[in-house]
This record gives structure tokens, C-alpha cells and sequence, in this order.
């Protein structure tokens, strides 16, 4: 059985302050963007994990496909299987692509299964793997707030638009972008900001990952830049970078602007 795990942006990020545990709350609004991993379980006559495309550094036995899995595998007799990724969403890049393989693992092995998980339960597993994980189990436009797991709606509606993305080859690890935040609250909660129109949205929605990032790698700053020069909307990084993408009313002739980079455009 196939899946095809998608990748997310995040529209807006304010960081609002550092939790006890040593996590950060925030307020964003994560976004399914159709850039995607190809995951696929097979019977198998014992639990093996392979890759392919982009490699995966890390210890395999550690993937997160592998970490969901012995996740359900511990409260529910799965049997064994071959799950094989084929990884194309860029690493460190603020998509949460790793994020993702995790929560459509948890959903793969609940359809091939039959488990027939209530989804606030495929979400409880998919906390435990990561923050960015439980919002793939929806994987629709959403609210997020306190670690990024925590969910309201949302009526951003973004259908109709395009989007490029673009990736520098350069991947930024979430906890060391977390550690150069300084959090603070924000004037005007997010919330709020996202009710103007998306061409407003340059003026007040902002990722405050970048106020730390952009100084530390200006050539990202320099993508936004091209990235609005190109005739976006909207432009920003997602996440803790280092992708960045703008949001067109047409679509961009976006490819041949960034011959070196990883570039994927699409409709939203
Ligand atoms: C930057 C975002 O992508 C925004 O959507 C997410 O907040 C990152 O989520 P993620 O990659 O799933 O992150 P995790 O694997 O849970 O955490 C990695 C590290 O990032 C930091 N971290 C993560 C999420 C959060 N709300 N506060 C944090 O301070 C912690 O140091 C943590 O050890
Ligand atoms: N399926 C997977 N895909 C990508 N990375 C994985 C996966 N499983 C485990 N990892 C580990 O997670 C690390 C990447 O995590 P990181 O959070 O920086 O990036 P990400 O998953 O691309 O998304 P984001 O930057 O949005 O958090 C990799 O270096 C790798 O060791």
C-alpha cells in the first residue's frame, strides 16, 4: 500500500515565549503544501526500513517511519512489514517533511490494518514523535498553537493561488533555529492579521524565525526579495527555514530563476 506524505507551510510565525519544559509556544497557520514523499508498507517476514532519493542522515532504526511504527506496534499487534521511503521533500527546510512521513505512517498502518483510530488518537501517537507530526493526521489548513499541536480552525483559504518553493541547499536544524529566537507577544495575535487580504499580508504576517536567520544567511533574505520581484502576493520563510516560498495570483515562471536550488510549484 502506497502514500504519498505531503509537506506544510507556515503562514506566519510569532514565538510568544519559552515553555518550562524547554519547548516554545507559538501561534501559526500551518498550510499543506502537494511537494511529497512516496512511503510504502509491504508484508514482510520481519520490521525493515529502506530510503531512497534524498539520503536520510541518521541511524535508519531511528527514521521516523520506524518510530511510528513501534509506536502502534507497542499498543496493538501489528505484524511485521517493509516500509520504504523515497524521499524527495528537502531536509532542515521548515516543511516539516519528516514530520510528515511519521503521521502518514500512523495513518497508513491504521487503513492497511484496520485499526480504525479515531483521528484524536492518531494525533495523541503522532505528539509523541514530534511537534510539527499530529498536524499531518488532519493535514488541512489549521490554527496551531502552543507547541504547534494544539489545533484551531482556520479560514484561510487559499485555493486558486500557486506557490513556488524554493529550497537553498542549506539545511537549518529546528533546535538550533530555537535556540537564536528570542520570544516575545505580539501585538496583534496572528489570528487577526490573517483576516486581510493575502496581498496585505507582506505588511504585518511575519515568521520570527527570520529575525534571527535572515541576519545569519542573508542569501534567504535575498530569495524573499526575488521571490517578490517574481510578482508574489506573499512572500516568506516557512518554519525554522531555510525553505522559502512566495504565494502567486498566477502562476510563476518560477523555475528557471533558481538553476542551483531544490524548486517545487504547484497549485494551493
Ligand atoms: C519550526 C516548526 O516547524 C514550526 O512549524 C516546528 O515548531 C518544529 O517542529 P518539529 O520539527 O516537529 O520539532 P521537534 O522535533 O518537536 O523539536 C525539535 C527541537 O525544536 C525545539 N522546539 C520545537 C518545537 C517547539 N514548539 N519549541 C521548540 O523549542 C526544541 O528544542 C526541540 O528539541
Ligand atoms: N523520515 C525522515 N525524513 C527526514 N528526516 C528524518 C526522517 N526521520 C528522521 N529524520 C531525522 O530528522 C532530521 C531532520 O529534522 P528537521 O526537523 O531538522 O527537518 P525536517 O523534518 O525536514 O522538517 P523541519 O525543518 O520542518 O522540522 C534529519 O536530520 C534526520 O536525522
Amino acid at each position: 500500500m502506497l502514500t504519498f506524505p505531503n509537506c506544510k507551510i507556515n503562514i506566519g510565525l510569532q514565538i510568544t515565549e519559552k515553555r518550562p519544559d524547554g519547548f516554545h509556544n507559538l501561534q501559526s497557520c500551518f498550510y499543506p503544501v502537494g511537494w511529497q514523499d512516496v512511503l510504502e508498507v509491504i508484508p514482510a517476514e520481519t520490521l525493515r526500513f529502506t530510503s531512497s532519493g534524498i539520503p536520510i542522515p541518521g541511524d535508519p532504526a531511528q527514521n521516523l517511519c520506524v518510530r511510528a511504527y513501534n509506536l502502534l506496534k507497542a499498543d496493538y499487534a501489528l505484524p511485521p512489514v517493509h516500509l520504504h521511503l523515497h524521499k524527495i521533500i528537502p531536509i532542515g527546510a521548515g516543511l516539516g517533511g519528516g514530520s510528515a512521513d511519521a503521521a502518514f505512517t500512523i495513518r497508513l498502518l491504521d487503513e492497511r490494518f484496520g485499526l480504525a483510530l479515531p483521528m484524536e488518537q492518531m494525533e495523541t501517537y503522532a505528539r509523541q514523535l514530534g511537534s510539527d507530526c499530529a498536524f499531518f493526521i488532519r493535514n488541512q489548513p489549521l490554527y496551531c498553537l502552543e507547541k504547534g499541536d494544539v489545533f484551531e480552525p482556520v479560514s484561510v483559504d487559499l485555493s486558486g493561488y500557486y506557490i513556488l518553493l524554493v529550497y537553498p541547499n542549506l539545511a537549518i536544524s529546528t533546535a538550533e533555529a530555537y535556540a537564536g529566537v528570542r520570544p516575545r507577544q505580539p501585538d496583534i495575535p496572528l489570528r487577526e492579521l490573517l483576516m486581510a487580504p493575502v496581498a496585505q499580508w507582506r505588511h504585518s504576517v511575519h515568521n520570527d524565525f527570520e529575525d534571527n536567520l535572515f541576519p545569519a544567511y542573508p542569501l534567504l533574505a535575498g530569495l524573499k526579495q526575488q521571490l517578490y520581484d517574481l510578482g508574489a502576493e506573499y512572500a516568506s520563510m516557512s518554519g525554522s527555514g531555510s525553505a522559502v516560498y512566495g504565494i502567486f495570483a498566477a502562476p510563476p515562471d518560477g523555475q528557471n530563476h533558481f538553476p542551483d536550488y531544490s524548486v517545487w510549484q504547484g497549485k494551493l
